[in-house]
């Protein structure tokens, strides 16, 4: 006999989370935790206090009363929480892509005389994007990786576009798509043995998949913080910078806020020499308020409970999507994919449009794939269970 949803859901560890987020839409299921994470009761308290009193009452005073000192503090705490970094080497700043663009910079000048950039086709736009970007403004190439979506980049893919002349390589831990987990210890081992540096984009694993970028050797990470770290839309995103690039990595976007001394105001720039140089201008305060609230919530229950759940609940996934006889992109062995289940199917974008109609919240990648995303802290098995029966009704005439 299966497991029923709520037997299920009265068996999970993790579903008191849920009574910590505002849940009062009208939706029968929220499958796009991966794109925008729910609201946590916590933010809304904290940043309606942040508003009133400390913005409202204690004005310019903020700044030296802490808000200066924040990009690092939630930085660390976020490093600790999600990234196995150690303190001093994550600043939370800007969005995800500015981050990208400064890290590749940053790399590329750490390795000169080498004139590619390495990455794979399958990549996000955005990082697909700025590599050519970035390849151009230097003068460099970039190495494409054209790999297969669900097995996405292997071992033996990125070994045959290492050479000599890779400087750098830009890769998604998790691949937007696909959901599709790369071996991000393995494969920062293969970049080095190359002679090049690593930059892991970590949007989609962050929060749900244990990452340990010091234990790893990584050289550089970005990530951003509104999908499975709940801080809203347009929250400011993460950088990592391994300790022992700290004093040689520049980037390109040096401000007043990446010098040396903050309030110096100094005729001549000497970057800090600290992580605090991979900022660049005034940072949002109540964003990274509500980062660290996100980042919070999950150090209370731990980024293994969560990645324990999220195993658990996308093989379920697959069960019934399995059932319902649609194509799968994702992994079928728990170990190499993340927390989003991806269908492949024709009307794709039909389909998505009525789920959203039917008050099911999937969302449509093109050209022909459907991501459902798992976020445990909020998604319950009874979502999930009712997702896949409209999902079920919605293609069924369609076949
Ligand atoms: C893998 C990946 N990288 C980068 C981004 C974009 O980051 P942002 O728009 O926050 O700069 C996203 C999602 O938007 C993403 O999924
Ligand atoms: N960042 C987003 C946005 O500003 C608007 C709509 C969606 C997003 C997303 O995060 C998309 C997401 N990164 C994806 O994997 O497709």
């Amino acid at each position: 006999m299966t497991t029923s949803p709520h037997e299920l859901d009265s068996a999970d560890p993790l579903a008191a989370m849920r009574d910590r987020f505002v849940i009062d839409d009208d939706l029968v299921a929220y499958l796009d935790g991966n794109s925008l994470g729910r609201l946590p009761r916590a933010t809304l308290d904290r940043l309606a206090a942040f508003v009133r009193e400390e913005w409202g009452g204690r004005l310019i005073r903020g700044w030296s009363e802490g808000w200066v000192e924040l990009p690092v503090t939630v930085g660390d705490e976020l490093g600790a929480a999600l990234l196995g970094a150690a303190a001093g080497q994550t600043v939370i700043a800007d969005s995800t892509s500015v981050c990208i663009y400064k890290l590749l910079h940053a790399a590329a000048g750490l390795r000169p005389g080498r004139d590619e950039i390495v990455i794979d086709a399958t990549n996000f736009p955005t990082d697909r994007y700025l590599v050519e970007a970035v390849a151009e403004a230097r003068g460099m190439t970039v190495r494409w990786i054209e790999p297969d979506l669900v097995d996405n980049v292997t071992a033996d893919v990125l070994a045959g576009a290492l050479g000599d002349r890779t400087a750098v390589v830009l890769l998604s831990h998790v691949d937007y798509r696909s959901g599709t987990l790369l071996d991000l210890p393995g494969l920062t081992e293969a970049v080095h043995a190359a002679g090049a540096l690593v930059i892991w984009d970590l949007c989609h694993s962050a929060g749900v998949v244990p990452i340990a970028l010091d234990a790893s050797g990584a050289d550089f990470a970005v990530g951003c913080t509104y999908k499975y770290v709940n801080a809203g839309p347009g929250a400011p995103a993460y950088v990592y910078v391994a300790q022992r690039h700290l004093t040689h990595a520049r980037q390109p976007i040096e401000g007043w806020w990446s010098a040396a001394d903050l309030f110096g105001m100094s005729d001549t720039y000497e970057a800090s020499p600290s992580i605090r140089r991979m900022l660049s201008g005034t940072p949002s305060v109540a964003g990274i308020l509500a980062v660290q609230e996100g980042v919070r919530l999950i150090a209370e229950v731990g980024v293994e409970a969560i990645r324990a759940k999220s195993e658990l609940m996308t093989g379920h996934a697959i069960e019934l999507l399995d059932e319902l006889g649609l194509e799968l992109v994702t992994p079928g062995d728990a170990a190499l994919r993340g927390s989003h289940v991806t269908v492949r199917h024709p009307d794709a974008r039909a389909i998505t449009a009525q789920l959203i109609e039917r008050g099911v919240v999937p969302d449509f990648r093109e050209p022909d794939l459907i991501r459902l995303g798992l976020s445990p802290l909020t998604t319950s098995y009874a979502e999930l269970a009712a997702a896949t029966r409209i999902l079920g009704e919605v293609v069924a005439p369609i076949g």
